[in-house]
């Protein structure tokens, strides 16, 4: 036996045992996997897909309702609770949708409400400049801003300030392991590991977020029936009955699943985008001085909301990001009963011994169409100003779709107006604080990578920050 083992070990010199590991694991693996995530559909078949901007109208906007369905396949917590608790992302369309959905959109992310949160953005920002200005990578540096922000809106600032930067800081983080956990549904790691690695991150979720509803909800019933309004994210979902489900209140498990969409998919989406932003204008800086122009044109001191407005060149940057890098690659849905119907407005031989029940809408092919978009590949934020191809350009898509880099129909993003309103005021206020050159000997690479829900750049941005009128920060 030993000497069968030694043979193995060391035939040619070449230890093949851990070779031959590997080659049952990559077979066995091989053999489990099944479409899930990113790109993938829950049906038995690959999925349809779909890159033409007549048919995604046609399908998403004006017959929405056989595309109501989004495949639990593809979001993050149904996936870490096995479909038990289920956020806006996750949810079937029904009374629980509804109610979730219209909280967030018509509560704490009202545009009404949003732009009132001076504070909570000049804090984000204060601290992303200080990280930046000394040295701090990017991508981090960005993430974490738009995370505190959203923190901030979620649990409230005081809150925050109690947690301290070192536990923010450490919420973010799981976050963002969950969705690399996800993203590494690698060749070797068996299912049984990965199954395991989730209901750890799932349960390290609810010891984190759960003590900290606990406080709120105490907090609530102490005020009893003269309670404020909520002013949080957290205390709009604890106040919040789903009509139609027995006026019920949310649950414990449902509550983890809607904040941890909340800090993940809106902060993922919003610093993957600014990524790209802030890459292009490193590529092209004239780009980026004609910006420098309008932003110190509107005033000295931190750009604020009201600025944004005047500022159309900064607006024709942040669309021409989101066209040529939507952040999210694909728009899924699951026909489910609605195959027959759903099939006919495709024009797809779907239904009658189809074997797929997945569609998914390519937002990145749907923004490079060469018809709507001549010379796709280049950024050219001009197309965005007056005559330009891009012009007006509607982002809900009610009326057109030109490009849809936050979906279309009933379940497009409820956050299109926070995620549009944080790019401005970022990308504005960074391009005041910094001149963003290239690092010494190394070009900007704006080669992708797919992750699990996003695609983001796969390496990450590195610039020579040059503080304006002060000293170089290298990131
Ligand atoms: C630049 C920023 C953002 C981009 C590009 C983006 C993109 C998207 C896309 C493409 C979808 C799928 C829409 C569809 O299926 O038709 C979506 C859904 C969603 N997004 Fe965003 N998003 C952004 C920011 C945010 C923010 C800030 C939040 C909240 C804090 C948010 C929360 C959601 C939710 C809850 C859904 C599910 C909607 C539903 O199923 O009804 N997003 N987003």
């Amino acid at each position: 036996m030993d000497q069968l083992i030694s043979m193995l070990t060391h035939a040619s010199g070449i230890a093949i045992l851990p070779f031959l590991f590997l080659t049952a694991a990559f077979l066995l693996t091989l053999a489990q996997r099944r479409p899930s995530g990113g790109g993938q559909g829950a049906g038995n078949g690959r999925p349809i897909l779909v890159a033409d901007r007549a048919v995604s109208h046609r399908a998403l906007v004006q017959q929405s309702a056989a595309f109501l369905e989004r495949p639990t396949s593809a979001v993050v917590s149904a996936i870490l609770s096995r479909n038990r608790h289920y956020n806006i992302l996750s949810a079937p369309y029904g009374p629980y949708w509804r109610a979730a959905r219209r909280n967030m959109a018509a509560g704490v992310l009202q545009p009404s409400r949003v732009r009132l949160l001076h504070g909570t953005r000049a804090r984000a920002l204060g601290v992303l400049v200080r990280d930046l200005g000394s040295g701090a990578p990017v991508r981090e540096s960005l993430h974490f801003a738009v995370f505190r922000v959203l923190a901030e809106i979620c649990f409230g600032e005081g809150a925050v300030s109690e947690l301290g930067e070192a536990r923010l800081r450490a919420m973010e983080k799981l976050q963002q392991d969950t969705l690399r956990a996800l993203t590494s549904s690698s060749f070797i790691t068996p299912s049984w590991f990965r199954r395991r690695r989730r209901q750890a991150l799932r349960r390290q979720q609810e010891e984190l977020f759960l003590p900290l509803v606990a406080e709120v909800r105490g907090r609530r019933r102490v005020a009893g029936d003269v309670a404020a309004p909520a002013a949080t994210y957290v205390e709009s979902l604890i106040d919040l009955r789903v009509h139609g489900d027995g006026d019920r209140a949310v649950t414990d498990g449902e509550l983890v699943s809607l904040i941890s969409e909340f800090l993940g998919a809106g902060a993922e989406s919003t610093a993957v985008a600014l990524e790209w932003t802030m890459a292009n204008l490193v590529k092209h800086p004239n780009l980026q001085q004609k910006l420098r122009l309008e932003v110190d044109a509107v005033g000295e001191g931190v750009i604020e909301e009201p600025d944004l407005s005047r500022m159309p060149y900064l607006k024709a940057v942040v669309l021409e990001s989101l066209r040529r890098h939507p952040p999210v690659p694909s728009v899924e849905r699951d026909l489910g009963g609605g195959g027959e119907e759903a099939a006919g407005v495709l024009g797809v031989p779907c239904g009658t011994g189809a074997t797929t029940t997945a569609v998914n809408f390519l937002l990145g092919e749907l923004g490079r169409d060469p018809a709507m978009w001549p010379d796709p590949m280049a950024f050219d934020p001009e197309r965005f100003m007056p005559g330009g191809e891009g012009e007006g350009v509607d982002l809900t898509c009610t009326r057109e779709l030109r490009m849809m880099p936050f979906g279309a129909g009933r379940r497009m993003c409820p956050g299109l107006a926070t995620g549009m309103l944080h790019m401005e005021y970022f990308v504005a206020n960074l391009v005041r604080a910094f001149e963003w050159r290239q690092a010494d000997g190394d070009e900007v690479d704006l080669a992708e990578f797919q992750g699990f829900l996003f695609t983001t750049m796969r390496r990450p941005l590195r610039a020579r920050l040059v503080p304006r009128g002060g000293k170089t920060a290298a990131t």
